[in-house]
C-alpha cells in the first residue's frame, strides 16, 4: 500500500456519482485551508477517503489557481500550523521534521501560523525559527510568538508580526498569525496573550493601513477568546472591513458568523480535510467609506473537501480528461516514497487483530484504543517487572491521537497512534495514596479547555462513515455525504489496572508522564502532605512513543494478516 502514484485505484478507492459533489462556488476572494497537518504528508495510506499525499495537493493548488486565473478571482492558500508530531514522516527522522519541512515549503502557501506543536521542544522551536520561518518571507506569520535566538540572545518574532500584500486580482490584505494562549512552550519561546497584543502600538498602527479585507491566520480555534479579541481589536478600528478567521487546533470541521462581514473556518486535522471558504462583496467599490456598509451582507461560502484525488480532479480540473498530476506533483509524491523508505516506515512490525479507535466507543468497550493501551500495552511494555513493588502506570489520554486499524502495524503507525517521546516518571507510594491518584488527576483542569466540544453529528445509515458537520451554517458543508461516526468522550487520564489484595500502606511505584508532572506533584502533596516523595525516570528505555512498539512486537509479532 506504499506506492503512492499506484493508490487510487486501489480498490475501496473512493469512487462516488460524479453528481454527488456540487461544485464550489467562488467569490472574489476565495481560501483553501489546512490545519494541523501533523506531517500526514503521505495522506492516510489505510484510508481512502484521505489518501491524497502532498503531491497530489500540489497538483490541486496548481490546477485551482488556473481557474482562480481563468475567473479572474483572488484565490488564497493558508495553513494554520500544527506540522509536527503525529506522523512518522516528521518524527521518524533523526531530526524531527527534517524531511516535511522541505516538503512543506514545496506547496506555495500565501499565509502560515506556527502551532503548539512547533514548540514544545526547544530544538523544533529553534529549527522552525532557523530553517523553516526565513523559507516564507513575510508570509510566516507569528504576531504573538517569540524565540530567544540563541546567537544574539535577543528575543525576536520567530517569523513576521504582520504581512500587507496585495493579490493577483487587486484585493489588498492585512495578515496576522496568533497562536493561543498555549502554556506549555519551550523556555527559548515566548507567547504573547493575543488581547494583549492587539492593544501594542505596532498592531495599531497597522490597522491604519488601507487594505480591503483582514486575515487572522491562526493556531487558535475559531470560537475561543484568543480569536474573538484580534476580531473586536480590528472591529473597533474598522466597523465594516471584511475579517476572515482560519483557525484551527481542536482538529475539527467548524464554521462561524462573529458579525456579518467577519467570519471564522477551521479546517479539520491530519490532512482529512480542506477547508474552502469564499467571500463575496469585498470588492464592493461603495465600501471604502467603511460606515456605508456597517451591517451590510458579505456573501460567504464555506465547504470541507475530502482530500483524495477525486475530490481534487472533481473541484480543479476544467474538464474529467485533463491530466491532473503537475511535473511538481508527482516529483512532490515521489520525494515522499522515498522518505518513507528511507525511514523504513511501511515495515510490518506485527498484526493488530481487530480495529482499535480513539473515540468511538467507551474506553471501557474492547474496541476502545484507551482500553488496550490501559488494559494491554501499559501492563505489557511500561509496568517493570523486577522493580520490588507494583507499578500503576496513568497516561493521558491526548497522547493516543489516532486509531489503531486491523491488518498490518508499521513502524508508521507507532508515530500516527503516539509521537510523543515522554518518559515515564515515578514514585514510590503507598497503596492508599497510589489508589487515589487517577480519580484526582480526572478532577484536575482539562489540558483542552471545556468549551471544545465536537460539533453536533447528525446520522443517517445509508452513507459512508465519515464527517458530519454542524457549524454555524447548519449541516451542508461537508462536500462528500457521509453517515456518522459516534464521538464518546473519555477521561482525560486512564491507568492500568491497579494490584489486588493491597493493604493501605502497602508501598506501589505510581508511574506518569513527564508531560504532567506538573499536575501530579501538587495532588502527592495534597494526598500525602505528611511525605516527602522522591521521584525519577521509571524505565529509560520505553516512552509514549516506543511502548506501542515494545507491545506490539511482543504480542502481535508472531501473528500473520
Ligand atoms: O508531549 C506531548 C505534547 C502534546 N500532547 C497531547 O497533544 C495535545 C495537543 O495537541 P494538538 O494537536 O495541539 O491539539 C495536548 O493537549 C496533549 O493531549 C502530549 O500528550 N504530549
Ligand atoms: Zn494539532
Ligand atoms: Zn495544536
Amino acid at each position: 500500500h506504499d506506492d503512492h502514484l499506484e493508490k487510487r485505484s486501489q480498490p475501496g478507492a473512493p469512487q462516488p456519482n460524479p453528481v454527488d459533489l456540487s461544485p464550489l462556488t467562488w467569490g472574489d476572494v476565495n481560501i483553501i485551508h489546512t490545519t494541523d497537518t501533523h506531517g500526514w504528508l503521505s495522506g492516510h495510506t489505510k484510508e481512502a477517503s484521505y489518501s491524497a499525499d502532498f503531491g497530489d495537493f500540489s497538483s490541486f493548488l496548481y490546477h485551482m489557481r488556473q481557474q482562480a486565473n481563468h475567473r479572474r478571482k483572488d484565490l488564497l492558500v493558508v495553513d494554520s500550523g500544527d506540522l509536527h508530531d503525529g506522523n512518522g514522516l516528521g518524527d521518524a527522522s533523526p531530526v524531527n521534521g527534517q524531511y516535511t519541512r522541505p516538503i512543506y515549503q514545496k506547496i506555495n502557501y500565501d499565509a502560515l501560523a506556527i502551532g503548539n506543536h512547533e514548540l514544545y521542544v526547544n530544538d523544533v522551536a529553534e529549527n522552525t525559527y532557523r530553517d523553516f520561518a526565513p523559507g516564507w518571507g513575510k508570509r510566516y506569520l507569528t504576531s504573538n510568538v517569540f524565540i530567544k535566538d540563541s546567537h544574539t540572545n535577543k528575543t525576536v518574532p520567530i517569523g513576521n508580526l504582520y504581512n500587507k500584500f496585495r493579490l493577483k486580482f487587486g484585493t489588498r490584505v492585512m495578515s496576522y498569525g496568533f497562536l493561543y494562549n498555549f502554556k506549555g512552550a519551550a523556555n527559548n519561546t515566548v507567547v504573547e496573550p493575543s488581547n494583549f497584543t492587539v492593544t501594542l502600538p505596532w498592531f495599531q498602527k497597522s490597522l491604519k493601513e488601507d487594505v480591503d479585507m483582514y486575515l487572522i491566520v491562526g493556531h487558535v480555534p475559531i470560537r475561543w477568546a484568543e480569536a474573538t479579541a484580534v476580531v473586536k481589536a480590528i472591529r473597533a478600528a474598522h466597523p465594516s472591513k471584511p475579517i476572515v478567521v482560519l483557525g484551527g487546533h481542536l482538529h475539527v470541521r467548524d464554521f462561524t458568523v462573529y458579525d456579518n462581514r467577519a467570519f471564522g473556518l477551521s479546517s479539520g486535522r491530519f490532512m482529512e480535510t480542506l477547508g474552502w471558504m469564499s467571500v463575496d462583496g469585498i470588492k464592493d467599490r461603495a465600501c471604502r467609506v467603511e460606515t456605508n456598509c456597517i451591517g451590510k451582507n458579505l456573501t460567504v461560502t464555506r465547504r470541507y473537501l475530502d482530500s483524495n484525488v477525486y475530490t481534487y480532479k472533481k473541484h480543479s480540473l476544467a474538464h474529467p480528461r485533463q491530466k491532473f498530476d503537475t511535473w511538481k506533483g508527482r516529483s512532490i509524491t515521489k520525494e515522499i516514497f522515498k522518505v518513507r523508505k528511507t525511514l523504513n516506515l511501511s515495515n510490518t512490525i506485527g498484526c493488530a487483530p481487530q480495529d482499535y479507535y480513539l473515540a468511538r466507543y467507551p474506553y471501557t468497550d474492547a474496541r476502545s484504543l484507551l482500553n488496550l493501551v490501559a488494559n494491554e500495552v501499559l501492563p505489557t511494555a511500561v509496568v517493570n517487572a523486577s522493580r520490588p513493588y507494583p507499578g500503576v502506570v496513568i497516561v493521558n489520554s491526548g497522547s493516543q491521537r489516532f486509531d489503531l486499524f486491523k491488518g498490518p502495524f508499521t513502524l508508521d503507525d507507532t508515530y500516527i497512534v503516539s509521537p510523543f517521546h515522554n518518559d515515564f516518571i515515578f514514585a514510590t507510594v503507598p497503596y492508599k495514596v497510589a489508589s487515589k491518584m487517577l480519580a484526582a488527576l480526572n478532577g484536575a483542569p482539562f489540558q483542552k479547555r471545556a468549551d471544545e466540544a465536537l460539533p453536533a453529528y447528525a446520522t443517517n445509515a445509508t452513507l459512508t462513515p465519515g464527517y458530519v458537520t454542524k457549524d454555524d451554517y447548519g449541516y451542508g458543508g461537508d462536500d462528500w455525504k457521509h453517515s456518522t461516526i459516534p464521538y464518546v468522550p473519555s477521561p482525560n487520564y486512564i491507568s492500568s489496572p491497579l494490584p489486588t489484595g493491597l493493604a493501605e500502606t502497602d508501598l506501589v511505584d505510581i508511574v506518569w508522564l513527564s508531560f504532567f508532572t506538573n499536575l501530579v506533584e501538587p495532588i502527592l502533596k495534597k494526598l500525602d502532605p505528611a511525605t516527602t516523595y522522591t521521584s525519577g525516570i521509571y524505565r529509560r528505555d520505553v516512552d509514549t512513543n516506543s511502548m506501542l512498539l515494545n507491545f506490539v512486537k511482543a504480542k502481535w509479532s508472531n501473528t500473520t494478516c
